[in-house]
């Protein structure tokens, strides 16, 4: 074992044991008393076959007891007693009125430690009919010392108990809103911790790091870093400070599949992008006519392209106008294409083939945005050509080479292109998520915006030959990536980010 990784794995032992007392630190910090039973509807308000209403809190045990008596059929003793972690079926009754039943449901006991929360826990499975649910919760309120549930507050207790880090509640936050597989596939890896505890090790080596500086200052005989004393702290520094570059390094494949990869429509007036942003939405998001320069607003739609978010945005037809709301949706469209992860360059194939060159169609000034990386040039009304056997040779004759060869009218080339969207998606942005062996991306510009931060203290470290300095360093850098994890100073995200919960989460 090196030098560094010895003091690291001391050190760590060090940083376990002062987690929990910082965790309840921040607890009383947050102004939540810790003595509130919290209760709330978990599954979605309205009628449905059943409904699970969440308990969590030291007075989560009385609530039980006040609240589920044994079904007829299970009068004896042992119908009584809810085991830890064990479903059973019982009468939910009135705490003022245990012959009064309010409905007979699967009750669960979930003593703390072992919960989502970290606290006493129960989870009633009710019928999930208005006014059942409704009879429960009012019955939980009428019991001293309990009350309804903020927006995600079950999920803020379980980050306050360290059941989980700030990139788990985040994962847990995506999880939720995911709608194509590959954002599922990202977020049930981060909310089970996977990114939380790769941040963690890296602080952790760091923290090992300052052991060992401290070590050579303690020893030194002047306050220089002399060659060989620390040379295992600076060339594991080395190591750690590069595969972090890795991570960061990334094409922003994380995010992009997280958030969506977003793909700008753009081209001349009536090339019929309006009408390619409706099929592909499948609805009629963005009006059609005849008249060149219909669209003049962005206009935009969320779909799956082969299991893959994207957001497409339909633009305004590119040409030179003297009519200055149409003038504006030329800008916004240029912007769209230029901060667009990928472009789809809608051309008039009846036009290219009637004898103008793509610079007449595409106009000279906008024929720049053909050779950007990360551009799919269609050429559309395909219908309004003359037979084509080879739509690549025909696409290589008249100047738009690689080109798909499509027809909104009647579908001619509308799977293939669908295939190379998808892709060429899976190729620039797709992550290897599916693989537990590859390492998670970078989902958020939040975590992005530490993770520099703490790339650039670790670089300042290897750079200084000042001990103080390199010190301080360090110890800036472990302060960014506990940042990412939610150990220092993010009460600010917390609020931002529980906002988005719902109740019972
Ligand atoms: N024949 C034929 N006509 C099409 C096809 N796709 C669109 N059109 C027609 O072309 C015209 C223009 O279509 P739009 O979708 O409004 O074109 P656009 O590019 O959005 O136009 P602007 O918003 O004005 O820039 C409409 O009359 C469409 O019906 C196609 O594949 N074949
Ligand atoms: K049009
Ligand atoms: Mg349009």
């Amino acid at each position: 074992m090196s030098c560094a990784l010895s003091i690291y794995t001391s050190v760590a032992r060090r940083v376990a044991a002062r987690r929990f007392s910082l965790s309840r630190q921040r607890w009383y910090q947050t102004g939540y008393g810790a003595a509130d039973t919290i209760y709330a509807l978990s599954t979605h308000p309205g009628k449905s076959a059943i409904a699970v209403v969440r308990i969590s809190g030291p007075q989560t045990g009385r609530a039980l007891q006040l609240l589920v008596a044994p079904t007829k059929k299970a009068e004896s003793a042992a119908g009584r007693q809810l085991r830890a972690r064990r479903a059973v079926l019982a009468r939910i009754v009135d705490p003022s009125d245990s012959s009064s039943t309010l409905d007979t449901g699967v009750c669960m006991w979930f003593p703390g430690p072992r919960s989502y929360t970290g606290e006493d826990m129960a989870e009633l499975q009710v019928h999930g009919g208005t006014a059942v649910v409704s009879s429960v919760l009012q019955a939980l309120g009428r019991i001293q010392g309990l009350r309804l549930a903020e927006a995600g507050e079950f999920t803020r207790r379980a980050l306050y108990n360290d059941k989980m880090d700030l990139t788990a509640v985040e994962g847990v936050a995506d999880l939720i809103n995911a709608e194509t597989e590959a954002q599922r596939r990202l977020a049930v890896r981060q909310a089970q911790g996977e990114l939380g505890q790769m941040y963690e090790r890296w602080r952790g080596a760091i923290v090992g790091l300052m052991a060992g500086m401290e070590a050579s200052i303690d020893f030194g005989e002047e306050e220089n870093i002399e060659d060989g004393v620390v040379a295992d702290v600076v060339a594991a520094g080395h190591e750690l400070v590069q595969e972090m570059r890795a991570h960061l390094d990334d094409a922003r494949r994380g995010e992009i599949m997280r958030s969506g990869v977003s793909v700008a429509i753009v081209g001349p007036p009536n090339s019929g992008k309006s009408t390619l942003l409706n099929l592909l939405a499948q609805r009629q998001v963005a009006i059609v006519s005849a008249v060149a320069g219909t669209t003049r607003d962005i206009v935009e739609a969320t779909l799956d392209v082969g299991g893959f978010p994207v957001v497409v945005r339909d633009t305004a037809g590119l040409r030179p106008t003297g009519d200055a709301v149409e003038a504006e949706g030329v800008r916004r469209a240029l912007a769209a294409a230029q901060s667009a992860d990928l472009r789809i360059c809608v051309v008039d194939a009846s036009r290219l083939a009637a004898g103008d060159t793509a610079g007449d169609v595409f106009g000279g000034a906008w024929r720049a945005l053909l050779r950007q990386p990360h551009t799919l040039v269609v050429a559309n009304k395909a219908d309004l050509l003359a037979d084509v056997d080879d739509a690549d040779a025909w696409a290589r004759a008249h100047g738009v080479a690689g080109a798909a060869l499509l027809s909104c009218a009647t579908r001619r080339g509308w799977d293939a292109l669908l295939r190379r969207m998808a892709a060429h998606i899976r190729h620039a942005w797709g992550t290897a998520d599916a693989d537990a062996r590859c390492r998670l991306p970078l989902t958020r510009a939040r975590h992005r915006q530490h993770m520099q931060r703490c790339v650039d203290h670790m670089t300042r470290f290897l750079a200084t030959r000042d001990v103080v300095l390199a010190a301080e360093e360090l110890r800036a850098a472990a302060a960014a990536l506990g940042r990412i994890t939610g150990r220092t100073g993010t009460e600010d995200v917390l609020d931002a980010l529980f906002s988005q919960f719902c109740i019972g989460k």
